[in-house]
């Protein structure tokens, strides 16, 4: 198994989020659904390592509690609602995770070139749309040798022509060995992008749609 969570728990003081014994995923591209709260981020930022929890995950074998670098060494996570301090250029912002991430230069252009965000890169962020800022945060999550894709909403407030380089990004990097998970609560359109599965949480728990 790729991705593989065991005997996870999570709580918010006394409120159970997510409990559940067992969620294994083979390579692929994965569509999470779930109504408002029943929580997709909270499992994102579970398989991120960004907040605490109960239980095992690990990630082509490199398990997040025991080899925490080099988990999160091979992961993306793309917020649903990226927030970035508003006084930082678009510039400052991908060229620190270009450095982070030992990445190409050109490659990090290449991907500002193809979300049609080069006039704004040495703007403030504060200035930027929603739609910017959603590109912005997009074009982060790409840079670097990802191998595990987190992409929480990335289709809320993108235009249309976005939307579609962010589809052929996703068909890119999965043919280079990239695995995705995807939350959306708009529909994802098969012509558009194939997966390889689409679960939904409900009640804490992740079921096959
Ligand atoms: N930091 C927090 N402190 C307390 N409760 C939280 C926190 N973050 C999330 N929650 C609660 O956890 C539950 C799941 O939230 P989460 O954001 O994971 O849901 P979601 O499925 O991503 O929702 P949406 O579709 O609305 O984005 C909600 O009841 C929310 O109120």
């Amino acid at each position: 198994m790729a991705l593989s969570l065991e005997s996870i728990c999570k709580k918010y003081g006394s409120h159970t989020v997510i409990s559940f014994q067992k969620f294994q995923l083979t390579d692929g591209v994965y569509w999470l659904k779930g109504a408002n709260g029943t929580g997709k981020t909270t499992l994102f930022r579970i398989i991120a390592g960004q907040t605490p929890f109960d239980g095992q995950v690990s990630f082509r074998n490199v398990n997040l509690k025991k080899q925490p670098v080099s988990y999160r060494s091979t992961i993306s996570y793309a917020e649903a609602e990226p927030q970035y301090p508003g006084y930082i250029t678009g510039n400052d912002l991908v060229r620190y995770h270009q450095q982070v991430r030992r990445a190409k230069l050109d490659d990090v252009e290449k991907l500002i070139e193809r979300f049609g965000m080069s006039p704004f890169m040495n703007q403030a962020i504060g200035g930027y749309s929603s739609g910017m800022l959603k590109k912005l945060s997009l074009i982060c999550a790409f840079i670097g040798e990802i191998e595990l894709f987190l992409l929480d909403e990335p289709l809320i407030t993108i235009d249309k022509e976005s939307a579609t380089e962010l589809f052929s990004l996703i068909k890119e990097y999965r043919v280079k060995g990239c695995m995705f998970l995807i939350s959306s609560h708009q529909d994802i359109d098969p012509d558009m992008l194939s997966l390889d599965g689409v679960f939904m949480i409900q009640n804490g728990d992740i079921h096959k749609c």
